[in-house]
């Protein structure tokens, strides 16, 4: 069976890893090349608990990328850092797929946005393809079933653990700074909320925070409606829009940020209410390293490649 070959540039960082390990264990994939400068010639095996191929971290040149022949390149390098390699990879003229994690190419309308629950009817063959972001898959994903009886904007108010600060030393993941606290950062102006209200067409305000665990974010949104709605009405939206989702799990009661380390969807729940019925609170729970990250770009790179897009996503973590 034919295997497609996927390159990873910046994989040290934390959604790298995890993307090694998804492709790993995907039938349809195989690693190409793993890239990181500081890991360059160390086994993949001595890193990344669960991995047991003989693969080892190079450090190519990021000129040299489209010459490595991979059918696909996912870029796991921070803000700012991609532009150039796809600028390599469009004079090579490659039919390379591109996925870049960060948040260089959101606003691009020449890129494919895969937040495949929401814009996946929209695919159409794009080789560019730009990763939501972590809080902006939570915050799209809660909105949208309400996105027609919206009134004013919603107000998000977002906790995340520190792995979504990268591994780069910031006061963001600096666990002393985090040790009993929670750190309030960036409370206008977010990428994320311009990401959300670019993409849902709706505004949207966004109040970010860090605490001290490693992994999982929780968003409380703030809606007002237009009408007044009862609790079972609201329940049956969102139980209709995500019915055929797997990686969309509606629930009752308000999802828990401890539950969903490690796990690889998205938990809705909460759902309630004020006495007039036009004002509505619901909570988003995803792992921002999975759903928010490398489980949302192998969807991604299962759709252009024609393959089921849960194809190699274990179910069983769910
Ligand atoms: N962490 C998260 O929860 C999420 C992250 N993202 C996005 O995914 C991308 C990767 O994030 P994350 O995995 O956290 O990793 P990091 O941001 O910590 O870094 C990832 C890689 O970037 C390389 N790198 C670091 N600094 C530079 C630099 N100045 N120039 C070139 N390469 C550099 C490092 O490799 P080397 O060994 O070569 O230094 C490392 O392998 C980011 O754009 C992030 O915004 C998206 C959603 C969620
Ligand atoms: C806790 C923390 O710092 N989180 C990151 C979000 C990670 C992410 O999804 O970032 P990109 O949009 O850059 O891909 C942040 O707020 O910037």
């Amino acid at each position: 069976m034919t295997q497609f070959r996927v390159g990873i540039v910046g994989a040290r960082g934390h959604t790298g890893g995890e993307l090694i390990r998804l492709l790993a264990g995907h039938p349809d994939f195989e690693l190409a090349f793993v890239t990181s400068r500081e890991r360059a010639g160390r086994a993949l095996a001595d890193h990344i608990p669960g991995y047991v191929g003989d693969l080892a971290y190079t450090s190519p040149a990021y000129d040299t990328l489209p010459e490595l022949g991979a059918d696909a390149v996912v870029l796991a390098l921070p803000n700012g850092k991609a532009g150039h390699i796809v600028q390599q990879f469009d004079a090579a003229g490659t039919d390379a797929v591109l996925l870049d994690l960060s948040a260089d190419f959101r606003f691009d309308d020449g890129w494919y946005y895969g937040l495949p629950e929401l814009t996946r009817t929209t695919y159409a063959g794009q080789r560019r393809i730009s990763n939501p972001g972590c809080y902006a898959t939570a915050m799209q994903l809660v909105i949208a079933p309400m996105r027609d009886v919206l009134n004013g904007p919603v107000q998000c108010f977002g906790v995340s653990g520190y792995s979504g600060a990268g591994t780069s030393p910031s006061d963001r993941n600096d666990v002393e700074l985090l040790r009993d606290n929670l750190m309030p950062y960036a409370l206008t102006g977010h990428v994320h909320e311009r990401e959300v209200s670019h993409h849902l067409g709706h505004p949207v305000e966004f109040m970010p925070h860090v605490a001290p665990h490693f992994r999982g974010l929780t968003i409380t949104a703030n809606l007002h409606l237009t009408e007044a709605f009862g609790r079972e009405a609201v329940l049956a939206r969102y139980q209709r829009r995500y019915a055929d989702e797997p990686l969309v799990q509606v629930q009752e009661a308000a999802p828990w940020v401890s539950r969903i380390a490690g796990r690889h969807h998205v938990a809705i729940g909460g759902f309630s209410l004020s006495e007039d019925g036009r004002r509505l609170v619901v909570v988003a729970t995803l792992d921002n390293l999975l759903k928010g990250a490398a489980t949302q770009a192998l969807q991604n790179l299962n759709l252009a490649f024609g393959l089921e897009e849960w194809t190699g996503i274990p179910m069983e973590a769910m």
